[in-house]
C-alpha cells in the first residue's frame, strides 16, 4: 500500500482564498502579532504568518520585541492591544525567552482576541465542546481529516504528545469528533501497542522517526507534526517507511504546517465576527 498524501499546503490554499474572500466582505481584520527575541525559527513562522495574512487582506500589525524585554513591558504591550479597537487578533509567538513567563504572557491576552486559544476560557471551551478559538495546529489536522473524508468517529485515535498547542487540544478534538482517544507521552510504556491498534495518529512530540513502518496499523491516518531540524534537513517524528503501510500520510513538510497558518488566519476572522456580533459567544 501506498498511503495517500495529504496535501496541507494545497488545502491550505484552498482555506485562505475562503478567508481572502470573507475578509473582503466583512471589510477591516486586524492581527497583531508579538515576538520577543531572536529564536530563528520564530523569525521564520511570522514572517510565513504576515505574508498570509497581508495576502488574505487581513490588516497585520508585526510587533518585535528584544530578548531582555521585561515580563512588565511584554504584560503591557498586551493590555494596550487588548484595548486596541483596530486589533481583532492578538498572538504571541512562541517560545518566549527563559525570564518570560509564558503562562502569565499568555493568559494576558483577552480571551476574545486570542487567535491561538491558549487562554483558560479558550482551552475550557474547547474542554466543553463549545470551542471559540482552538489552537491552530490541531484545527489543521482535523481540517485535513475532513477534506480527506476520513471521519474519525468511532475510530481509535492515538495522539503521541501532550503539549498545550497540539497534544491535549487535539485529543479534544478528535474525542468531540467522536473518536476513541489515547494521548501516549514520555511516561508511556509501550508506545508501539498503542500505535498499532490506531486507526488515526497524530505524531505531536518533536523525536524524528518515533512512528514507523512497524508500528502502524495498515491503512491508518496519520497525521505528522513534530519537526525536528537536523543536518540533513527538516525531519517528522514520522518515519518514511510508514508511506508503505499508512492509508493516509502528511508530508513532512507540506502538511500540518501550511495547515497551521492557514487556520490561525480562520481564527483571526473568527475573532473579527464575534467582536462583530455577527457569532454569538456561547453561554453568552
Ligand atoms: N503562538 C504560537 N506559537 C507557536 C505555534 C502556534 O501555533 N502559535 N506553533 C509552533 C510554530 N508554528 C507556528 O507558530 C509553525 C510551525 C511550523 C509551520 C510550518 O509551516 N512548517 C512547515 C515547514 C517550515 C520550514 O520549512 O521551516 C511545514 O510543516 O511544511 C508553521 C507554523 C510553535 N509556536
Amino acid at each position: 500500500m501506498t498511503a495517500v498524501l495529504m496535501d496541507g499546503k494545497a488545502l491550505a490554499a484552498k482555506v485562505r482564498a475562503d478567508v481572502a474572500r470573507d475578509v473582503a466582505a466583512l471589510g477591516h481584520v486586524g492581527l497583531a502579532t508579538v515576538l520577543v527575541g531572536d529564536d530563528p525559527a520564530s523569525h521564520v513562522y511570522i514572517a510565513a504568518k504576515h505574508k498570509a495574512a497581508t495576502e488574505a487582506g487581513i490588516d497585520a500589525r508585526d510587533v518585535r520585541l528584544p530578548a531582555d524585554t521585561s515580563e512588565e513591558d511584554v504584560l503591557a504591550l498586551v493590555d494596550r492591544l487588548n484595548h486596541d479597537d483596530e486589533v481583532d487578533g492578538i498572538l504571541v509567538q512562541l517560545p518566549l525567552p527563559g525570564h518570560l513567563d509564558e503562562t502569565k504572557v499568555t493568559y494576558a491576552v483577552s480571551p476574545a482576541k486570542d487567535v491561538d486559544g491558549f487562554h483558560p476560557v479558550n482551552a475550557g471551551n474547547l474542554y466543553l465542546g463549545t470551542p471559540i478559538h482552538v489552537p491552530a495546529t490541531p484545527s489543521g489536522c482535523m481540517e485535513l481529516l475532513a477534506a480527506y473524508d476520513v471521519d474519525p468517529a468511532g475510530k481509535e485515535a492515538v495522539v503521541i504528545g501532550r503539549s498545550e498547542i497540539v497534544g491535549r487540544p487535539m485529543a479534544m478534538l478528535l474525542m468531540h469528533a467522536n473518536a476513541t482517544v489515547t494521548v501516549c507521552h514520555s511516561r508511556t510504556r509501550d508506545l508501539a501497542a498503542h500505535v498499532s491498534r490506531a486507526d488515526i495518529v497524530v505524531a505531536a512530540v518533536g523525536r524524528p522517526g518515533i512512528v514507523n513502518a512497524e508500528m502502524v496499523k495498515p491503512g491508518a491516518a496519520v497525521l505528522d507534526v513534530g519537526l525536528t531540524r537536523t543536518d540533513e534537513g527538516i525531519r517528522g517524528d514520522v518515519d518514511a517507511s510508514v508511506a508503505s503501510v499508512a492509508g493516509h500520510l502528511t508530508p513532512m513538510p507540506g502538511g500540518t504546517g501550511p495547515m497551521t497558518i492557514a487556520c490561525l488566519l480562520q481564527s483571526t476572522l473568527k475573532a473579527a465576527r464575534y467582536r462583530r456580533g455577527l457569532l454569538a459567544f456561547p453561554g453568552a
